[in-house]
């Protein structure tokens, strides 16, 4: 084995930041601290725009740091060129060769390494059944589809077994039962070849459902670190909260305090929620809550319903309080438009995070 390809127990991001603009302007990433276990699957999440493509790439060697290291255990690789670095990459658009075959593109890699004919064989067929392309290995890139496209590149990256995976939204192209499909390939094909893989989204539920941790991350800054359940269940800041599915994040004042539960008033109904950080009496405050953890009940929080939507099972309903507070919630009950219903926030579910 070559030393670009050899395997680490440890892969240390410290302080990695990029700019693109000058310097009083805010990076695209800014101090990034990380470390990643061999082994690990790590989601990159945020909305757009929030830095986390830049984290791939500097971590892929293709863009310079402006400042910060990255270390490989003890061995500094922020100064390699990419190829150097012997990382497997599925990028949004990574180019196939568009004169060989799907089969070829796979095998490439592969007869690079002047592995025996068998080996080749066998592991590029490997390959071509886990992405489901084995109808199509004859074809050139230019005959498939975006979306096949795309599984060639990650069956490409995968198959050389690099010691890194990293992967921007490789599932973006593709239609909503195969990117379901995809997610579960992707994390068996990690497990099973025992990759290190870090994957850029931004949908809640993918990260969720693939990575052993999850780095939220807001304009340029890391927000939390944490696992799926760490994550979901408590999230650092009202941000998190809203960018995994708090869907009610109401401006509230703390009333009451008994250690870490806070009492809050809502349409003349005390409510209590876990405080999420230092907040004190009188505070301004957000309270969040998931649409599902409101549930409409026999008394409780005085609201009138304002818009329906069917979704199958379930409602989305709109509640008004108060005549300014929106409440989103889902039910199963029948509501209507205009009716009159009482709301109960399910124990231990409101989080209240200093305004
Ligand atoms: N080459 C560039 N030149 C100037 N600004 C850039 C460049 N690349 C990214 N940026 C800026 O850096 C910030 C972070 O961009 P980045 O692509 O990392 O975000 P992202 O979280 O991956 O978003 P998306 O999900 O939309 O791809 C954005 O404000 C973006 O406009």
């Amino acid at each position: 084995m070559t030393s670009s390809t050899s395997n680490f127990e440890l892969l240390r991001l410290d302080g990695v930041t990029r700019r693109f603009g000058p310097a009083d302007q805010p990076a695209a990433l800014s101090e990034l601290d990380l470390t990643i276990e061999r082994g690990e699957f790590i989601a990159l999440l945020g909305p757009s725009g929030c830095g986390k493509s830049t984290a791939l790439n500097c971590l892929a060697g293709l863009l310079p740091l402006t400042a910060g290291s990255i270390w490989q255990d003890d061995r500094r690789i922020d100064t390699l060129p990419p190829e150097k670095r012997g990382f497997g990459m599925v990028f949004q658009n990574y180019a196939l060769f568009p004169h060989l075959t799907v089969r070829d593109n796979i095998a490439f890699g592969l007869r690079m390494r002047n592995l025996p004919k068998a080996d080749v064989q066998r592991r590029t067929t490997e390959a071509i059944d886990m992405v489901q392309l084995a109808d199509h290995a004859s074809k050139l890139p230019g005959q498939l589809s975006g979306g096949q496209q795309q599984r060639v590149a990650i069956a490409r990256a995968t198959v050389l077994e690099p010691s890194l995976v990293l992967m921007d939204e490789p599932l973006s192209n593709l239609d909503a039962k195969l990117r379901l499909e995809m997610r579960t390939e992707i994390r068996r094909l990690h497990q099973s070849l025992g990759l290190t893989t870090v994957y850029v989204t931004h949908d809640q539920e993918e990260a969720l459902s693939m990575a052993d941790r999850l780095v939220v991350m807001r304009q340029g800054k890391v927000q939390q670190i944490g696992t799926p359940e760490q994550v979901h269940t408590k999230p650092a800041t009202w941000h998190v909260a809203d960018f995994m599915g708090y869907r009610n994040l109401l401006p509230l004042k703390a009333s009451q305090l008994h250690g870490d539960q806070v009492t809050v008033d809502l349409g003349g109904t005390a409510i209590r929620g876990a405080a999420q950080g230092a907040v004190a009496q009188d505070d301004d405050v957000i309270a969040a809550v998931r649409p599902e953890d409101v549930k409409i009940a026999d008394q409780g929080v005085k609201g009138l319903v304002e818009v329906v939507e069917y979704q199958g099972r379930e409602r989305a309903v709109e509640v008004v309080v108060d005549g300014e507070t929106r409440l989103h919630l889902r039910t199963e009950q029948r509501v209507e438009p205009g009716e009159q219903v009482a709301l109960a926030v399910t124990p231990g579910r409101l989080l209240v995070y200093p305004a």
